[in-house]
């Protein structure tokens, strides 16, 4: 099974993010608000050896979530590359690039309220889904934990659509839905 090992830059320990019910997949977490610059060591397969690094630099999500999705079916689509998605995850603050048994995914998870409020959420994101011809896997787990997968099934990894996606929900208000942030 492929799996990314990422290996963290000690500080980076400090700003941990939330263990998912998904935790036995290793992701790559891009937080701009919190990380100055960080110095990846990825465990690389034998005989390829890289360095990555990311820094704060992080456009708005207003470039990718005005553009639209184009067919999945569309000629010559094919999966981006892990450093391009790495680079694309810059644009999308608050998603995590995930890498399920060699296909690379984009996830989000939030708190909700109530379970019908949870329900509320998925028709809102089924709404601009519809709208895009591009749909995420929707989770709703433990009653107020959502998480949302977006990834391009046709080819089998990420395109600029899952991107376009994520950032097109990061626009949405969905404050009246959500648990509000505990201190701790
Ligand atoms: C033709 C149309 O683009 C396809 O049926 C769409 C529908 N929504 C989709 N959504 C996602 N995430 N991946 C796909 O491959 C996909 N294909």
């Amino acid at each position: 099974m492929n799996r990314l090992l990422l290996v963290r830059h000690p500080l980076l320990a400090l700003s941990k993010p939330p263990l998912s019910p998904f935790s036995q997949t290793y992701y790559y977490s891009y937080t701009p608000a919190r990380i100055n610059s960080e110095l990846y060591k990825i465990k690389d397969p034998p005989g390829v050896s890289s360095v990555h690094t990311s820094s704060t630099f992080c456009t708005t999500n207003k470039d990718l979530s005005t553009e639209n999705c184009v067919p999945c079916n569309t000629k010559d689509l094919q999966p981006m590359t892990e450093d391009a998605a790495r680079t694309m995850l810059q644009q999308i603050a608050q998603w995590n690039l995930v890498n399920e048994d060699g296909v690379l995914k984009l996830r989000r998870s939030w708190k909700v309220k109530t379970f019908t409020k949870g329900l509320e959420f998925f028709r809102i994101i089924a709404g601009l889904a519809e709208a895009e011809g591009h749909h995420p896997d929707l989770h709703l787990v433990g009653w107020n934990n959502v998480t949302i997968e977006i990834w391009t099934h046709s080819v089998g990894g990420l395109t600029q659509n899952d991107f376009i996606l994520a950032a097109k929900i990061n626009e949405l208000n969905l404050h009246d839905l959500l648990r509000r942030k505990t201190s701790n």
